[in-house]
Order: structure tokens, then sequence, then C-alpha cells
């Protein structure tokens, strides 16, 4: 696996970054909703992929050579910016903002045309993916075996989501969750997650090659 990376920043240093990233991402996500739901001429359609092309050219003429990684400052503040269920930079991720009330995570993310699967629906990938992410942060740690039960199909809009660490043996924690939408649940989540045997932060000079 490779390694979480070190990456020496202040907290002042990742606050202005995540004030850069965050618009440019949210436009991308606009642009994303508005391709989908698009009905103008297709001249119109041309002219904006030449300038979408122009804005990627821009944005690609200085770029890391892999994936963002999964780094960390030495606060312990992580910048998975990559990840596509909560990544500040990946306008695939709703971005799901993931908090803590109690022993259990929670997060309230709007679905929107990008996650449609049966029409009006949210594709049921889109409902492992949250759901994945929800219950492994809950456990940090990897998921090894995942079930899920779509109870109800879950309509585009705003959901809920829920995790729980239900019970832990040695490296084996078992995790539970759910999804909802305002009239209740309609995915539940159990899952095992296994925490790896090394977990430490590494210097970018201990990270492994691919
Ligand atoms: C380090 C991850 C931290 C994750 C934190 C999450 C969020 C934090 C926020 C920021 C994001 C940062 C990064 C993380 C992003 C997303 C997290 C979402 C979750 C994922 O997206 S994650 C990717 C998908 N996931 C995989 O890609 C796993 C591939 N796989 C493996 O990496 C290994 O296969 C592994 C590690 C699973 C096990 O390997 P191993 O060698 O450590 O395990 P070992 O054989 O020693 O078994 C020890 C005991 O676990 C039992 N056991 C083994 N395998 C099992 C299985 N599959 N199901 C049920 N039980 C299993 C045995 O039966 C034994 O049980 P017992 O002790 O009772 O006999």
């Amino acid at each position: 696996m490779r390694q979480f990376v070190f990456e020496d920043i202040t907290s002042e240093e990742v606050a202005r970054r995540t004030g850069v990233y965050t618009p440019l991402t949210d436009s991308v996500r606009q642009l994303l909703d508005a391709a989908i739901r698009t009905e103008v001429d297709p001249d119109t359609i041309r002219a904006a992929g030449e300038l979408i092309d122009r804005a990627t050219a821009m944005l690609r003429s200085a770029q890391t050579d892999g994936p963002h990684g999964v780094r960390y400052t030495a606060d312990g503040t992580g910048m998975p910016w990559g990840n596509p269920a909560i990544g500040i930079r990946n306008a695939i991720a709703p971005p799901m903002v993931v908090t803590r009330d109690g022993d259990r995570l929670v997060a309230d993310v709007v679905l929107g045309a990008a996650y449609e699967g049966p029409p009006g629906l949210v594709h049921g990938g889109i409902c492992a993916l949250l759901l994945d992410h929800i219950l492994g942060e809950a456990a940090s740690a990897m998921t090894g075996t995942l079930t899920l039960r779509y109870q109800r199909a879950t309509p585009l809009g705003a959901v809920h989501l829920e995790a729980e660490v239900v019970a832990t043996a040695g490296r084996k924690l078992t995790v539970r969750g759910s999804m909802s939408d305002a009239d209740g649940i309609t995915v539940t989540a159990e899952g095992i997650f296994i925490a790896p045997r090394l977990t430490m932060t590494e210097r970018p000079d201990d990270r492994e090659g691919p």
C-alpha cells in the first residue's frame, strides 16, 4: 500500500490552500451538472467544449505525476483532497462532509443529477461509495467486507448518512451504518474493516512506489 504522505505545512497554509481549491472544484461540479442538463444548440456546446479544454490546459501546465495522495500535516490534519467521497479537489465528490455526533459519524449530502442511476434515483454504486467511506472513516481501517441492503430506492436530493463501530476484535472492526432520506432509511450497511498493521505517517522520502 502506498503510504500516507507527511507534508510540513502550517494550519494557516492548509486553510489558504482550501480557500484556493474549493471554489475551483465547485466550478467543476457546476460544469458537470451543466454538461448533463444543458439543452443549448450544438454550436454552443462545441464552443463551451473549447473553453473548457483551454481551462484544462491551463491547469495541466503544472501538475503532479500521479494521484494527489493522502497527505497529513504535523498536527494530524488530513488532506485527502482527491478522495471521491470527501475530496475538496475532486468534483466527483459531492463532497460529503463527515462530522462526529457522540459515538457516530454523520453526514448530510445533497445528491444531484450527476448521481442518478434509475430515473430520479441515486445510483446504487454511489450509495455504496458514500457508505463505504463513512464506515471506513468510523473504523479508520480498510474495508474487508461490506454488505449493503437496499431497502427502498433513494430519491435524488438530500440524504443523511451515519456510521458507528459496534464491535472490535483485534484489528477487525464491525461497523454499521445507513443512508436515509426525509422518509427514513433507504440503505443499511454492515462492514468488517481491518486496521492495517502499519498506519504510521511517513515522510515523502519514505513513500513507496506504485
Ligand atoms: C488505512 C486506512 C484508513 C482509512 C480511513 C478512512 C477515512 C479517513 C479519512 C480520510 C481518507 C483517507 C484514506 C482512506 C480512504 C477511504 C477509506 C474507505 C475505505 C476503503 O475504501 S479501503 C479500500 C478498499 N479495501 C481494500 O482495498 C482492501 C484490500 N484488502 C486488503 O488490503 C487486505 O486483504 C486486508 C487489509 C483487508 C486484510 O489483510 P491483512 O493481511 O491485514 O489481514 P489478515 O489476513 O492478517 O486477517 C486479519 C483478520 O481479518 C480478517 N479478514 C481479512 N480479510 C478480510 C476480509 N476481506 N473481510 C473480512 N475479514 C477479513 C481475517 O479473517 C482475520 O481475522 P481473525 O483474526 O479473526 O482470523
